[in-house]
């Protein structure tokens, strides 16, 4: 079976309020995103990586690759306006039967173990996407009432998630609503149900500050 690995760093990193957009900022005295394109290249399942960047950020992208000495071949996709299009950009120009995983590039610090399960899930359950047990209780605000949830029934979903081309491509042919905020709410729009695999505690998404100090902290040497 081949894989792919969708890498999506075409986002602006509004909530983070760096110059720099965050996927480009320092870790470990390495970009994010190299971290986060490293783990795929020594998962065992050698994906290929499609590296999705907005059009304007390639440039810098590239020099950055020169000035790191950054080598893992990649194929860089324009990124779009949503998260959501630049997946279904990167999507497109897939044309050989394979399963997908979609990584946040915003995530460096996924597991080339947790990568590797992911392909292996997806290929006997047909798709597969991580996430993590709330260890804080939780509460539904509506109509300005809260309500207790039931924990262990909420599941905080990560990424990579990981799927077949043909249900991607199908999935993506539906117009974009803001409710899908991640691939498996598109995938499950069509019809599919979605197997949660374990993912890992420390697979954050750098969002906010705070999320690259931690990740400073976690990042092994
Ligand atoms: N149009 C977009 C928006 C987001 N992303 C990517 O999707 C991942 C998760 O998105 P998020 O954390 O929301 O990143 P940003 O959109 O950059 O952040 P913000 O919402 O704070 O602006 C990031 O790796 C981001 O680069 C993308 O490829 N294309
Ligand atoms: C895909 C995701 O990382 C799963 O938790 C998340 O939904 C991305 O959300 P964001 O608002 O685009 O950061």
């Amino acid at each position: 079976m081949k894989y792919y690995a969708i890498i999506v760093a075409g986002g602006s990193g509004n909530r983070m309020q760096t110059e720099t957009p965050k996927q480009f900022l320092l870790l470990k005295n390495l970009p994010v995103l190299m971290h986060t394109i490293k783990a795929f290249a020594q998962s065992d399942s050698q994906p290929k990586i499609l590296l999705v960047l907005n059009k304007d950020q390639q440039g810098y992208w590239l020099r950055l690759c020169e000035e790191f000495n950054f080598r893992i071949p990649h194929q860089i996709i324009d990124g779009g306006t949503e998260r959501f299009y630049s997946v279904k950009n990167a999507i497109e120009t897939i044309n050989e039967e394979c399963f997908v995983a979609i990584h946040d590039a915003v995530r460096p610090l996924v597991s080339k173990e947790l990568i590797d399960n992911c392909f292996k899930q997806a290929e006997q359950r047909g798709n597969v996407i991580t996430a993590v047990q709330s260890s804080d209780s939780v509460r539904l605000l509506r109509d300005e009432k809260t309500s207790a949830l039931i924990r262990s029934e909420i599941y905080l979903v990560q990424t990579p998630q990981t799927f077949s081309l043909n249900v991607l491509k199908e999935a993506y042919q539906q117009d974009f609503t803001s409710q899908f905020t991640d691939d498996a709410s598109v995938v499950e729009a069509v019809g599919y149900e979605i197997n949660i695999v374990e993912g890992e505690r420390n697979n954050i998404k750098i969002t906010y500050p705070i999320d690259l100090e931690l990740a400073e902290l976690l990042l092994k040497n």
